[in-house]
């Protein structure tokens, strides 16, 4: 498809995959150590090498499915060449307090110094105390030699979260965690000012409220569900719910409340789809997860009653029944299937699904179930805790529209 007639978006989590947005993880990830790596959000330190053969395996079984990988990092380095996104890219690195004005406008120079290339590698994998020769200033003086003049991002890696796309319009998310805040910054440059995005409508930008894309579920065209817990607040699901419902991209968002704790940081850590009708879930949340439906009437989002979760999706969905499919077989194989993102998976089509090979029990459920699986590796990845759907943002699905209902009750 030429440039020009693409339809970015997604109307479902199910519709084939045409292109996605990847990080392949790099230097970002040297950066973790056992003092830094809880508050960077990783479990383990990732053997980096490794973690990058297994996002390879990853980028290769989506382009064997004639999936187009595009790279954060190319599309990065390609926008950096504009004036006015280098500069705002830069700005929001200067914003940071800890520095002082001395050490800021020695951090300046430095990086309007940089090529495209290079200021893209320093945003990404950061700047340590001691790879900034040239710094001065109180602030620089008395930081810890373990500390970083700019933090690296080794979560952008799970390029669900930073944005999400709804119907034709892109949602650029407003991260909950010091650790992430910055990587939204990037997305944002990448969409406002990448030409290969020119004209694409938006629904949220990250000065709003907290809104992470891994809550975010295309359950069927028109219905959105929303978690909130960790991550996406109340606020933040109300303010997604106007701007989707406002534009028309959903007749329903369900708000869906998720226990605020690391396991279930977002709702595809429990929950997502793999094909039309059906999700694989974690059985120990699947009837005890509410659900809660929001509707715009008149300008007024109306706030529906407290339902089970399965049911309100349904009903929303007008179907009968939405299938679950369950992680694990025991609780106890459940429980570490689920911690292992054995829910997470990404439909490259119904019925067809990337996941970590490791969740044995999980995926053979799935294929028990008529989904194939397409395994990929994940023993360095899954230190991050994020599996296929958290490590993909997709920009383009075939739109199902109204051949949904269709798909979902013809087979
Ligand atoms: N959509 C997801 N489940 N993303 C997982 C993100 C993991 C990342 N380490 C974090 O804590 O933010």
């Amino acid at each position: 498809m030429d440039e020009t007639t693409r339809v970015w978006g997604a109307d479902s989590e199910v519709g084939r995959l045409r292109s996605v947005l990847l990080h392949r993880p790099g230097a970002e990830l040297k950066r973790l150590t056992p003092r830094n790596n809880d508050a960077l959000l990783f479990d383990g330190i990732p053997w980096v090498g490794r973690a990058q053969d297994e996002h390879d395996v990853f980028a290769q079984t989506l382009r064997d499915q004639g999936v187009r990988v595009l790279y954060l990092r190319d599309l990065l380095v390609e926008t950096l060449a504009s004036e006015v996104a280098r500069r705002e890219c830069i700005d929001v690195v200067l914003t940071d307090p800890r520095l002082g004005d001395t050490l800021r406008g020695r951090l300046r120079v430095y990086l309007e110094g940089l090529h495209p290339e290079d200021l893209a590698h320093v945003l990404i994998a950061g700047l340590a105390h001691e790879e900034f020769t040239s710094g001065r200033g109180l602030g620089y003086v008395l930081m810890e030699r373990s500390e970083f003049v700019i933090d690296p991002l080794p979560n952008l890696l799970f390029t669900r979260d930073s944005s999400v796309w709804v119907g034709d319009r892109v949602a650029v998310s407003s991260l909950a965690m010091h650790a992430r805040r910055r990587e939204t910054s990037l997305t944002e440059a990448v969409y406002a000012h990448h030409p290969r995005f020119a004209g694409v409508g938006r629904i949220y930008s990250p000065d709003l409220e907290r809104l992470e894309g891994g809550d975010v579920l295309l359950l069927a065209p028109g219905v959105v569900a929303v978690g909130t817990g960790e991550r996406t607040t109340p606020a933040g699901v109300e303010r997604l719910a106007r701007h989707v419902l406002g534009a028309g991209l959903a007749h329903t968002v369900l708000a869906v409340p998720v226990a605020q704790d690391r396991a279930t940081m977002h709702l595809d850590t429990v929950c997502t789809m793999v094909d039309t009708g059906a999700v694989v879930m974690y059985p120990k949340v699947a009837h005890e997860l509410r659900a809660i439906g929001l509707t715009l009437e008149d300008d007024e989002l109306l706030v529906g009653e407290p339902g089970a979760f399965l049911e309100v999706a349904a009903e929303a969905m007008g179907i009968d029944r939405l299938r679950t499919i369950d992680t694990g077989l025991d609780p106890v194989t459940a429980e570490r299937e689920q911690w292992d993102d054995g829910n997470n998976t990404l439909a490259v089509a119904p019925r067809l699904a990337v996941a970590y090979e490791r969740n044995v029990e999980t995926n053979a459920r799935l294929e028990e179930a008529g989904i194939e699986v397409l395994r990929i590796p994940g023993s360095e990845l899954g230190t991050g805790r994020g599996g296929p759907r958290c490590m993909s943002c997709p920009l383009e699905r075939d739109f199902l529209g109204d051949e949904w209902k269709k798909s979902c009750y013809g087979k």
